[in-house]
């Protein structure tokens, strides 16, 4: 019994338990639920040239061998089998950081080279961008996000326990130059390091037709420090802002995106400055639109951000799987993808939340 959109009960109706159906063969990454991931996430190392403190360790984690790290073949490939067999329709690199990847270029270039027309965005810290920035957008790269929390020094070697601001900010203005437009900022706003700078973060934005992004810290830094009293949530974040900028909702459609666009103009003046995002995933979640899909460096699904099952998909690739059970593996992890947040139910400050083992850095964020 078919129940719309690829999916097949078994042996009861449509509109009973979700739970007791299987994903039909040949269709997208759909889930339960009825959403479809079109939106792949791909980690390209678990390694990291800084240490934020919402994500990593001050000393690190061990990181993966290189043998346990996908190859550039391998996340071709992986690219290839969620475009032709599985409704993939855009590709995000990230990490970890993605730029300390040798050969970069050569896998952006290998994807770009398949499948002329698939966006393929990056996020990264933009630590030695700048060098890179031109060689990255000739590859084929289309847009770039980059995570800048503050454009203090002192706060931003707080915030990531490295004096690197110079080079983040070089990254960006090279990006900017080369094209790989638009260019978004993230910020991670943490009470008492850097909240009193939104306002400023968001001027030094819009003066260079950046969007900037205002992200609520999530439950899955390393260190387990996040509490539900200490993160600066969304309301907090556009009071802090207000203080400076007047923000009205973006008519634009928000078409599944995590950011929720607002335009900005300064109090009384109907001149529109740019535009601004706040992305709140713990206070106002959007796991009911979700499309995406990540694989880990190591090549594992995970369904979602919180999960905590992970399916190998890079054991089949290298046993010599065909790609057509590399898709049916890929398809049946999807199918699993829990309704938000990692379980039945949305709520990061839940009681019944539990954090995920991996921290942000290591599911790619
Ligand atoms: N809850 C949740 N948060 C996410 C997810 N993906 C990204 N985020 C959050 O959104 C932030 C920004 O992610 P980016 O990698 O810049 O990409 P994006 O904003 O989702 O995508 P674009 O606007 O298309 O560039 C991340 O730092 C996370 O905090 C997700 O699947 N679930
Ligand atoms: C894990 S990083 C990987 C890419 C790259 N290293 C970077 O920082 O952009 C991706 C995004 O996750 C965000 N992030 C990391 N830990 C987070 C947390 N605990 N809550 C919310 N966002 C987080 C970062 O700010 C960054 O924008
Ligand atoms: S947020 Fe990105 S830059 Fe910061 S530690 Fe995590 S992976 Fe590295
Ligand atoms: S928490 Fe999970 S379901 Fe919700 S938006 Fe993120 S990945 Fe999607």
């Amino acid at each position: 019994m078919e129940s719309g959109s690829g999916r097949v009960a078994l042996g009861m109706p449509a509109t009973g338990n979700p739970d007791n159906t299987v994903p039909r063969p040949g269709a997208g990454l759909l889930d339960r639920f009825g959403r479809q991931a079109t939106d792949l996430r791909i980690s390209l190392t678990d390694k990291c040239n800084l240490r934020c403190t919402y994500c990593m360790p001050a000393e690190g984690l061990s990181w993966l061998a290189k043998n346990q790290v996908l190859t550039a073949a391998e996340i071709t490939r992986l690219v290839r089998i969620g475009v032709s067999r599985l409704g993939v329709r855009e590709l995000r690199l990230t990490g970890g950081e993605p730029l300390v990847r040798a050969d970069l270029v050569e896998i952006i270039s290998a994807i770009r080279s398949e499948h002329p027309g698939l966006p393929v965005s990056m996020t990264t810290n933009a630590v030695g961008l700048a060098k890179k920035a031109a060689a990255l957008k000739i590859a084929g790269l289309t847009r770039i996000n980059v995570s800048l929390d503050s454009l203090h020094p002192g706060t931003f070697a707080q915030l990531t326990r490295r004096p690197f601001l110079d080079q983040v900010l070089a990254g960006i203005d090279a990006a900017l130059a080369t094209g790989l437009a638009p260019v978004k900022v993230n910020a991670v706003l943490m009470r008492g390091v850097n909240d009193a700078e939104a306002p400023d973060l968001l001027e030094w934005a819009l003066s260079r037709q950046i969007e900037l992004r205002f992200i609520e810290q999530m439950p899955l830094d390393a260190d387990h420090g996040w509490t539900r009293d200490g993160m600066v949530t969304a309301a907090q974040t556009k009071a802090l802002l207000s203080t400076r900028f007047e923000l009205a909702p973006d008519p634009r459609r928000r078409d599944g995106a995590p950011a929720e666009r607002f335009e900005v103009r300064r109090p009384g003046d109907a001149g529109l400055l740019g535009t601004v995002g706040i992305i709140a995933s713990v206070t106002e979640p959007f796991c009911a639109d979700c499309r995406r899909t990540r694989i880990t460096a190591e090549g594992k699904v995970m369904s979602c951000l919180f999960s905590r099952e992970e399916t190998d998909l890079l054991g089949l690739l290298r046993a010599t799987a065909d790609d057509a059970e590399v898709a049916d593996r890929w398809r049946a992890a999807m199918w699993s993808k829990p309704k938000a947040h990692g379980m039945d139910h949305t709520g990061l400050d839940s009681a019944d939340y539990v954090q995920p083992d991996r921290s942000m850095s290591a599911i790619g964020g």
